[in-house]
């Protein structure tokens, strides 16, 4: 099977996941499309990060089946998994750098796994990422000790998209951020969305970067996927998570435009 022409990069289908008698989820099935921001919300614990590295390969469900680009993650040969690997980029919460490299080498070292790309090359596309990124070049040097909150999500940032991936996970992009940079982080995040056509899978608990780049929302509680949809269909699920979580106080100002003052 190959992905042509087809728009649904990731498909889970009956997922459940369970750590010794402790079940986190049960029965999710869903799908992310081409050119999309699918965001997981869900409250602490409730398995939006485990969701998150199974579609990475990094944790396997006890039961369920997820296809990457039309391939199943469990029945591939070691080749395909590379390729897959390659196809995506990863920012983990707080950037998980290497504080012994410099921010030129983080980049880096996912061109130089490839081994098929010279010094030169490495040197160009590390310039190229930076810049997509607006980091000047003069950081290059530097350890990610020496960077600010802002600068490391922007080095992890431009790490991620070293490999040129079709699709980028995001844990909590913004946590972290003081309100100013975690509103342009999330404006860079969509600029590079819209030029590079990327499918995009987020966690977040933030709901204004929540509100800004969510093409759909996934709501994960009680272990099931309890809400998928857009943000005005999930607003108007009768859920006490949902309730709480979009309609709560900050919710309320995060969400101002979609729900009126009561
Ligand atoms: N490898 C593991 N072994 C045992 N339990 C685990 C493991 N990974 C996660 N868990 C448990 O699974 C549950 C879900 O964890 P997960 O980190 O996916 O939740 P989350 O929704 O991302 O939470 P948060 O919003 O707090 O980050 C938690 O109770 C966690 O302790």
């Amino acid at each position: 099977m190959n992905d042509m022409g087809e728009d649904r990069v990731i498909e889970i289908e009956g997922l459940y996941t369970r750590f010794g008698s402790h079940e986190i989820h049960q029965d999710i099935s869903l799908s992310v499309y081409r050119g999309e921001v699918l965001t997981l919300v869900g409250g602490s614990g409730s398995g939006k990060t485990t969701l998150l590295r199974q579609m990475l390969g990094l944790e396997t469900p006890v039961q369920g089946n997820i296809k990457i680009f039309g391939y199943s993650r469990y029945d591939c040969n070691l080749e395909l998994l590379r390729s897959l690997r390659n196809r995506s980029g990863v920012l983990f919460q707080q950037g998980a750098l290497f504080s012994a490299l410099t921010v030129y080498d983080n980049i880096a070292l996912p061109m130089r796994e490839l081994h098929c790309l010279d010094d030169e090359m490495i040197r160009d596309l590390v310039m190229l990422k930076l810049d997509m990124v607006d980091v000047d070049p003069q950081h290059a040097n530097k350890r990610p000790a020496e960077l600010s909150g802002g600068m490391i999500k922007r080095v992890a940032l431009a790490r991620a998209l070293a490999l040129d991936p079709e699709l980028l996970f995001l844990d909590e992009p913004t946590a972290g951020l003081d309100p100013g940079l975690s509103e342009s982080f999330v404006e860079l995040i969509q600029t590079l969305r819209q030029e590079l056509t990327l499918t995009i899978v987020m966690v977040t608990h933030d709901l204004d970067t929540l509100a800004a780049i969510s093409s759909r929302i996934a709501v994960l509680a009680d272990q099931r996927l309890v809400g998928l949809g857009q943000l005005q269909e999930i607003i108007r699920i009768d859920h006490p998570f949902i309730k709480d979580f979009f309609l709560g106080e900050r919710g309320r100002n995060a969400l101002r435009h979609l729900v009126p003052p009561s």
